[in-house]
C-alpha cells in the first residue's frame, strides 16, 4: 500500500491535486437511469430536483449493443442538465474493467465531461488492484484534458474476492467516495440459491426446537446480508467513505424496500439506489433521520455541551458515547436541511 505521505501525491504531472476531504454532499439516493433511451433521459430534467444524485448507467442493464448510445447519452445528458446549479450530483456507472467497453468510456468521460462528473462507480471490483488502475488513468486523462478537480471513484462491493479485500479496497486511494453493497452479483458470486436483487429470502430462517406436544414449532426469517453490510460498513467508516446500499429489485413491493433501506440505513448506510421513480421518495424518507429522532439527538447535545459526563433523558442514560452517537444524527440532519428545505423545517433548524 501506498505511504502516508505518497497517498496524496498527484498520480500524474499536470493533474488535479488529490481530495484531501471529501466534499461534503447528501446521496440519500442514487437515481439510476439508463441514458440511451431518449424517452428516460428527455425527463432527467424534472427529476433532478428531486434527487440527491443521477447515475448514468452504461453496465450491467444496458444491452450489448446499445453501450455506445448509452454513453453518447451520458454526455448529452452532462450538457442539457446543469446539475452544479441543482446541487445535485452526477454519477456515471462503467462497465467492469475486464470488458472491451471501458477504457473508451473513461477516456471519453473525462475529455467531454471530465468537470461534470463527480463521481464514476466502478462494478465488479475485486481487490485494491483495480483502484489503482483507475485512479492512475483517471489522472493521466484529467491532466491531458486539464479537469480541475479530481473525479471521485465508488466501488460496488458485488464478489466474494471483492468482499474478502473490502478493508484494502477503501483505502485504496484518496478518489474513494463509497462502496455500494450489489447484492445480485454478490449472489451470484458466491453461488447464493436466490434470484431476487437484494431483500430477504423466505427460506433463511432460525426455528426452535421441537415441542413435547408435537405442536408447529415457531421460525424466523433472518437477514442475508447483514455480514456484507457490516465487513462493508466497517471498512468505509475506518477509511473515512460513505456505505451504501445497492439495488433493490422488486419494484412491486415497496414496503420490502423500505425495509430493506432501513435496514441500510440503521447499519451506518448513507443511502441506496434507487432503480425506478417509485423508489426515489422511499429512499429520501429512509435515509433522512426522523425529525422525532433528531428532536431527541438535540436534546442530548443540549444536556452535555461539552459532550462529557452523563445524564438521564426521559429514562435513558446519555454519556459522552451516546453524545457521539447524537451528533452523527444531527449532523446528518444539519447536512440534509442545508439542501433540502422539506426537512429543514421537519427539525427546525
Ligand atoms: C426496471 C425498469 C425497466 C422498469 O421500467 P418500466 O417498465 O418503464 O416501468 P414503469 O412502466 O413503471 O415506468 C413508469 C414511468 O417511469 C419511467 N421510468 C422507469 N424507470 C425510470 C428511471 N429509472 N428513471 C426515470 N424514469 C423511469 C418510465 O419510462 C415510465 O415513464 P412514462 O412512460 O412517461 O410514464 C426501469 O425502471 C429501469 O430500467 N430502471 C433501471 C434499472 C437499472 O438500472 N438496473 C441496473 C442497476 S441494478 C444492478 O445492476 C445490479 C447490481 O449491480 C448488483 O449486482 O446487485
Ligand atoms: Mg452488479
Amino acid at each position: 500500500m501506498k505511504t502516508a505521505r505518497g497517498f496524496f501525491k498527484p498520480l500524474a504531472i499536470g493533474a488535479p491535486a488529490p481530495w484531501r476531504e471529501l466534499p461534503a454532499r447528501v446521496e440519500r439516493m442514487i437515481h439510476f437511469v439508463p441514458p440511451h433511451l431518449d424517452k428516460v433521459r428527455a425527463k432527467v430534467g424534472e427529476i433532478a430536483p428531486t434527487v440527491d444524485v443521477i447515475l448514468a448507467n452504461l453496465e450491467d442493464a444496458i444491452p450489448a449493443d446499445a453501450k455506445g448510445a448509452a454513453l453518447a447519452g451520458t454526455i448529452a445528458l452532462s450538457r442539457e442538465v446543469d446539475f452544479k446549479a441543482l446541487g445535485v450530483g452526477l454519477w456515471v456507472r462503467i462497465n467492469c474493467l475486464n470488458s472491451p467497453w471501458h477504457l473508451d468510456e473513461v477516456a471519453t468521460l473525462v475529455e467531454k465531461a471530465g468537470d461534470r462528473i463527480d463521481v464514476i462507480m466502478v462494478p465488479k471490483v475485486e481487490g485494491p488492484w483495480d483502484i489503482f488502475y483507475i485512479d492512475q488513468l483517471l489522472a493521466s486523462l484529467e491532466a491531458k484534458h486539464g479537469v480541475t478537480r479530481p473525479i471521485l471513484l465508488h466501488a460496488i462491493l458485488e464478489t466474494a474476492e471483492g468482499v474478502m479485500n473490502v478493508e484494502q479496497i477503501a483505502g485504496a486511494s484518496p478518489r474513494m467516495q463509497g462502496i455500494s453493497l450489489g447484492p445480485a452479483d454478490l449472489a451470484a458470486s458466491r453461488a447464493m440459491k436466490t434470484t431476487r436483487v437484494g431483500g430477504g429470502h423466505p427460506g433463511y430462517r432460525v426455528i426452535e426446537d421441537p415441542h413435547a406436544d408435537g405442536s408447529a414449532r415457531a421460525s424466523v426469517q433472518q437477514d442475508l446480508w447483514h455480514y456484507t453490510f457490516a465487513k462493508m460498513v466497517d471498512a468505509c467508516a475506518a477509511h473515512g467513505i460513505k456505505p451504501f446500499y445497492g439495488p433493490f429489485g422488486a419494484i412491486d413491493d415497496p414496503v420490502a424496500c423500505e425495509q430493506q433501506f432501513r435496514n441500510a440505513f440503521l447499519m451506518g448506510c448513507a443511502g441506496a439506489w434507487s432503480l425506478h421513480p417509485s423508489q426515489i421518495a422511499i429512499a429520501k424518507q429512509v435515509f433522512s433521520p426522523d425529525p422525532a429522532e433528531v428532536a431527541f439527538a438535540k436534546r442530548i447535545l443540549e444536556a452535555m455541551p461539552d459532550g462529557s459526563g452523563v445524564a438521564m433523558i426521559d429514562g435513558k442514560m446519555q454519556d459522552d458515547a451516546t453524545w457521539k452517537q447524537a451528533k452523527v444524527m444531527v449532523d446528518c440532519a444539519r447536512q440534509i436541511a442545508a439542501k433540502d428545505a422539506e426537512y429543514a423545517a421537519l427539525y427546525g433548524f
